[in-house]
């Protein structure tokens, strides 16, 4: 018979259980479900343990979910579904899958009995899981496996532990981010994407415009406080850098990922807004990166029918180039007591910088009520303080709130870079002859560090300002026609999106700018072609001036004012689990 014991906040469950023909001592106590097999004397053996947090589900008889069936119908088995760990390859972070152990019980009173006190400790011990999901499917990012990759591996994990799904398999470009925008979320506990950064981006700005919108806050406002979003995202890599989830992660993984958001994982995330004079351009989560890395996606984008494998073409390409940007660069220092990029440390899950960050960043949180307050939607003084001015030549100036680790580059942009710590990385690369940019580039594949180069330097910083040096400033002519066309846009928002629009009396930034994009890539390219020169296959664009990749897309702007939001949004993620022991 199962043996009942209440201890202090806690129940305590315990009887024999059989796994095949061996004996086991099983109990739940508290926050663990552990059993220790035993011995014909006896005598116990191994033990395992499963945090009630870390099970995705309980059912009824002998069950397998992937090809999914009921080994045998029995009524005194039930099979438990939870998080088993396994280190990948070269990579730091840690793989998940699904654990499975079928227990034959010796009646149904107390199989009954474990199913009903198993799911209720879920329940107890694992207040912040979704029950339902809104999940946007990109069926063309990355090598396109994006349904096969949600529908064979994903969707059965979802369904095993219970959470109902909404899913759009997206159409058009920006369809994620609109339907966030618009519709009616309410029932929600979070959006999921299927797909790479891009499709991150998207619900990154659905849920960050959304949230604005409803606070009454102003984005274009460079200045502003943002409101912090509640709604969290998931994502699911199927995409071709899937840089956000590796960075967050620590593996590019989507039964991982899965398991993350089942469990209800949560991972605060630092944001950038990017500006141009008053007008909100973009936020970013991992690169705003000008030069060498915005050639790269500039040339990238005309090979896309190559798939992920277009960017190390064009990374070839423009390396061949051999280009340098002059640029002016402003930046307001982040508190040098707290971190630095290079004090060799990693951002790992349950890390201490972010942590201790929370309370620098929201002094007014109320944990109780989990509330901001009020006064947190007036303007900020992140601006305040003393700017330093950089001006060069640069091969590339690079921006990353994360660490940016990727498959390509499993250390990153900034390997000491935190997700949540209210500050971003500014690097630094000087002009310099083709072999020592190869080596600095060389080394985001290494363990050597590309910081430790006489023409590269890093510092830790709260804002970015970056123009072109006096006399090369953008157009004048070339800024009213973008302005123009964003206006001509903006005015009639269902120009470009059709569809109800019920939440949109007020233009957001993000249907503002992102609605005018379209528009003023046609302007943009137009004038670039106006002003070409062409050196090799990727250098169709004046010699003098790159363009900014923000999380892969493309600035209408050279001209940017950057700034980060600490711990802005949540992802249904935890950090990176160390598998390496480091
Ligand atoms: C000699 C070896 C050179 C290797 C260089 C490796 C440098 C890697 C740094 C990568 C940083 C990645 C930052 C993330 C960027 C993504 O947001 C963006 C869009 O991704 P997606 O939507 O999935 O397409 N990806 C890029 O801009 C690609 C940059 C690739 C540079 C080679
Ligand atoms: N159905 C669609 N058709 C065309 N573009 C789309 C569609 N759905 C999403 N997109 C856009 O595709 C871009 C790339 O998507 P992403 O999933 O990031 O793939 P990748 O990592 O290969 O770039 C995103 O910027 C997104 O806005
Ligand atoms: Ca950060």
């Amino acid at each position: 018979m199962i043996g009942k014991e209440m201890e202090i906040d806690s129940v305590k469950v315990e009887s024999s259980l059989w796994i095949g023909n061996k004996r086991y001592k099983a109990s739940l106590r508290g926050w663990y479900f552990s059993w220790t097999e035993v011995d014909k004397r006896n005598r116990e053996k191994k033990t395992v343990s499963v945090p009630v947090s870390e099970v995705i589900g309980v059912k009824e008889g002998r069950v397998e979910i992937q090809p999914r069936k009921k080994l045998e119908d029995s009524d005194l088995d039930f099979t438990l579904f939870y998080v088993k760990r396994s280190r990948r390859g070269n990579t730091r972070g840690t793989l998940w899958s699904l654990g499975r152990t079928q227990f034959c019980c010796p009646s149904r009173d107390v199989r009954d009995q474990w199913i009903t006190q198993l799911r209720t400790a879920l329940q107890t011990h694992s207040p912040s899981r979704p029950h339902r999901l809104l999940v946007f499917i990109n069926p063309f990012g990355g090598k396109k496996r994006g349904k096969q990759i949600y529908h064979s591996l994903v969707s059965p994990l979802f369904e095993l532990a219970g959470i109902s799904c909404h899913v759009v398999v997206t159409e058009r470009a920006n369809q994620a981010r609109d339907y966030i925008l618009k519709k009616d979320l309410t029932g929600f506990d979070g959006v999921v994407c299927v797909g790479g950064d891009g499709m991150f981006s998207e619900l990154l700005h659905g849920v960050i415009g959304r949230t604005q919108q409803e606070a009454g806050v102003s984005e274009h406002d460079p200045t502003v406080m943002l409101q912090p979003c509640d709604l969290r995202i998931g994502i699911i890599p199927a995409g071709s850098t899937d840089c956000v989830c590796f960075a967050s992660v620590g593996v590019n993984d989507p039964v991982t990922s899965a398991l993350h958001i089942i469990i209800g994982d949560s991972q605060p995330l630092d944001v950038c807004s990017v500006h141009h004079k008053s007008t909100l351009m973009k936020y970013s989560v991992s690169m705003v990166g000008y030069g060498f890395y915005g050639d790269v996606l500039a040339e990238s984008e005309r090979h896309r029918w190559m798939g992920p494998l277009r960017y190390d073409y064009s990374g070839c390409m423009v390396y061949l180039c051999n280009r340098n940007y002059a640029g002016v660069v402003q930046y307001l220092p982040a508190d040098s007591h707290v971190s630095s990029p290079r004090d060799n440390t990693r951002c790992l899950a349950g890390c201490r910088v972010c942590s201790e960050s929370k309370e620098r960043l929201f002094p007014h949180f109320d944990s109780s009520s989990s509330l901001y307050s009020a006064n947190l939607s007036q303007v900020s003084s992140e601006l305040e303080g003393e700017w330093v001015t950089i001006e060069g030549k640069f091969k590339c100036v690079s921006l990353t709130c994360m660490s940016s680790s990727c498959p390509r580059s499993p250390s990153g942009l900034s390997p000491s870079a935190h997700l949540a710590d209210g500050t971003v990385d500014l690097i630094l690369v000087r002009e310099t002859n083709p072999l020592g940019f190869l080596t600095y580039l060389h080394r985001h594949t290494t363990t050597q560090d590309q910081f430790d180069l006489p023409f590269v330097e890093v510092h830790r910083v709260k804002a970015v300002r970056f123009f072109l040096p006096p006399g090369e400033e953008e157009e004048e002519e070339y800024e009213e026609e973008i302005q123009s066309s964003s206006e001509r846009v903006s005015e009639d928002p269902d120009k470009l999106h059709n569809g109800d629009i019920a939440n949109a009396q007020s233009k957001t930034t993000s249907q503002h700018c992102l609605a005018g994009q379209k528009e003023r890539d046609t302007v943009k390219s137009a004038r670039r072609k106006k002003r070409s020169f062409v050196c090799g296959p990727c250098c169709t664009k004046p010699p003098s001036v790159s363009v900014w990749n923000c999380d892969g897309e493309i600035l209408p702007h050279t001209e940017i004012l950057c700034r980060v939001h600490g711990q802005l949004v949540r992802l249904f993620a935890r950090g990176i689990e160390d598998s390496t022991g480091a």
